[in-house]
């Protein structure tokens, strides 16, 4: 047996992408799901069916049940009421899902299941070695990943002898979604939330491949909290809201707002509303919180970063560019070159390494960093915490409540946690890494809020985001490239597009020349560059950085630091 070349033609007829959707044939079809875990009842009855050569996006809040839907729907956990079948199969025994059922039918995880100690040939081996030879399986799992990367994310930069562990973010993400298509036969595609920490153009790449296999008679199911991009790859909507399809209907008809309306009243309310207003008076007036002043070394070039109290300030431009290293700095000031006054938070956006503490409640985790604000003569006051946890359950609508362990929790949810938990703490800087990831948009509005209502108390938040969107939120945006800040944009200036811009204009010359002069963004073309598709957010610069985030200080318990 050889690992499956996809995209090629895994189905028999009959199939086409010329068909409408009703007329394709069902690959997975779910009747009366239900699941419940302890108390929870994360499906309520679900009914679903997922055709032949179609894309059918399904979306929903965070605790909406999507994940446990997509494992049921892969066979990775019975339900414990319905039928799933596959290919008109029914596929569950007495011992629950029968695998030989569902080998067709691969998912790519949003936390990824990628074992971080072996290479990323071995863990190739360990989930498709059905395919794979025996003899000589490491070249062939090599090889294969390597074609898969290849033709999915052009310029990834990940090495099949890469240990997982070593690799960002983004490339941890391209793995995992190429493991997915590696079988020998593909019938469903499902993707968790594939894209929360690709790049743009990985993002791309990665949908011109899905179009690639729905046109061979695939089916994909996509799950996102990113409407515009389900609505534009997707031809089918589902929509579930607490446990149950709440609507499915053909993407051509809906727009985003249809999407937010179905998926809750009170989302669309809410994403409408505009960012929160900065505050008064110019950021050059304000205190000096932090700032660095021409640091250079690990991934940077004499970048000065300056942020007042009170302030927001954002970090932008494609991944892995040096904002990370700016983060690093404040969080862990060694250098000269680098000044914080104050306490510290941090908030990872991967919370597999760093961000979770998985034996403890939510609560736990919740008030570890704020404990010591909340206490007095040093003694602990349960009721006060208590009191704190509470609030910030409700605030963030933490679905789980105090007392759920945090991995009884939805991805979601258990970033909310996190991001709770630095606010929560009484640190005067708040530095946030990418927080969002796979946060639903109801809660990210309220999130935006949030930042603007500390900021407004005094605080300063410094905020990585790969969403360009985000940074409308803040009071400064620095804009990286190679390791340079190229462009300083405030207020009126900040905006996608001008981002976008700066972040590719004369990416080239960049990389090698002088320091870009910042400042002056206006004058710079606009580009849709070439340049960037072979840059994606993956690519090999970034690991240096990597090494130095701050999300490798593993077992950081507490996410604050005191002034140094
Ligand atoms: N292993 C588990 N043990 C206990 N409860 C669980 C478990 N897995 C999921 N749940 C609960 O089931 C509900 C649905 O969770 P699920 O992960 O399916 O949501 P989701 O829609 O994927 O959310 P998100 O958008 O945040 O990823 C949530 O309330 C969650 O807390």
């Amino acid at each position: 047996m050889h690992v499956h070349n996809l995209p090629a033609e895994p189905f028999a007829a009959p199939r086409g992408a010329d068909r409408g959707s009703s007329d394709r044939q069902p690959v997975v079809v779910a009747r009366h799901v239900a699941k419940t875990y302890g108390r929870t009842r994360a499906l309520a009855g679900v009914d679903l069916e997922v055709r032949a050569g179609e894309v059918l996006g399904l979306v929903g809040h965070n605790g909406a049940g999507k994940s446990t839907l997509m494992r049921v729907l892969a066979g990775l956990e019975a339900c414990d009421e319905g039928t799933v079948t596959v290919r008109g199969r029914e596929t569950s025994g007495e011992a629950g899902p029968r695998a030989a059922e569902f080998r067709g039918v691969r998912m790519a995880y949003q936390e990824t299941s990628l074992c971080p100690d072996l290479t990323v040939a071995e863990n190739i081996w360990v989930s498709s070695r059905h395919c794979l030879p025996r003899l000589g399986w490491r070249r062939a799992a090599s090889d294969a990943v390597r074609r898969r990367l290849g033709e999915m994310f052009p310029g990834h930069g990940v090495a099949p002898g890469d240990r997982v562990e070593d690799l960002s973010l983004a490339q941890r993400q391209m793995v995992e979604i190429a493991r997915a298509g590696l079988v020998d036969r593909l019938d469903l595609l499902i993707l968790d939330e594939p894209t929360e920490s690709l790049g743009p153009d990985a993002a791309r790449s990665l949908y011109d491949y899905v179009r690639g296999l729905t046109a061979g008679g695939v089916a994909v199911l996509l799950i996102s909290h990113r409407i515009r991009e389900i609505l534009s790859v997707a031809d089918r909507v589902a929509v579930l809201r607490d446990g149950a399809v709440i609507a499915d209907r053909p993407a051509a008809g809906l727009g985003e707002h249809d999407v937010l309306t179905l998926m809750g009243a009170q989302v669309a309310d809410r994403a409408g509303s505009e960012p929160a207003a900065a505050p008064a008076g110019e950021p050059a007036d304000r205190p000096v919180m932090a700032e660095l002043r021409g640091a250079t070394g690990s991934g940077l070039h004499d970048v000065s970063v300056r942020v007042g109290a009170g302030e927001v300030v954002g970090l932008a431009g494609l991944a892995g560019q040096g904002q990370q290293e700016v983060l690093e700095r404040l969080w862990r000031p060694a250098r000269r070159d680098t000044r914080v006054h104050g306490s510290r938070a941090y908030v990872p956006g991967d919370r597999q390494r760093s961000g979770v503490l998985p034996l403890w409640t939510v609560a736990e985790n919740l008030i570890v960093t704020a404990m010591r604000g909340i206490a007095r003569h040093g003694l602990r006051r349960p009721a006060e915490e208590r009191a704190a946890v509470r609030n910030w359950v409700e605030r963030l609508s933490i679905r789980g409540g105090p007392d759920a362990a945090m991995t009884e929790l939805s991805g979601g949810n258990q970033q909310k946690v996190i991001v709770a938990r630095a606010f929560a703490s009484t640190a005067d800087l708040v530095l946030l890494d990418d927080p969002f990831r796979g946060v639903d948009v109801h809660t990210k509005t309220d999130l935006y809020q949030l930042i603007r209502q500390e900021a407004a108390q005094g605080r300063s938040v410094v905020w990585y985001s790969s969403e360009n969107a985000e940074m409308a939120h803040c009071d400064r945006v620095y804009v990286f490239r190679a390791g340079r800040v190229v462009a300083e944009l405030a207020g009126e200036e900040i905006s996608e597009e001008q981002i976008i811009a700066v972040s590719f204009a004369e990416s080239d010359g960049a990389r090698s020349g002088p320091p870009a002069e910042s400042r002056d963004t206006r004058s710079r073309p606009s580009a849709e560059p070439d340049g960037a598709r072979n840059r994606p957010d993956g690519a090999r610069n970034r690991s240096d950085g990597e090494r130095n985030r701050p999300d490798r200080a593993r077992n950081r318990p507490d996410g604050e630091q005191s002034h140094e």
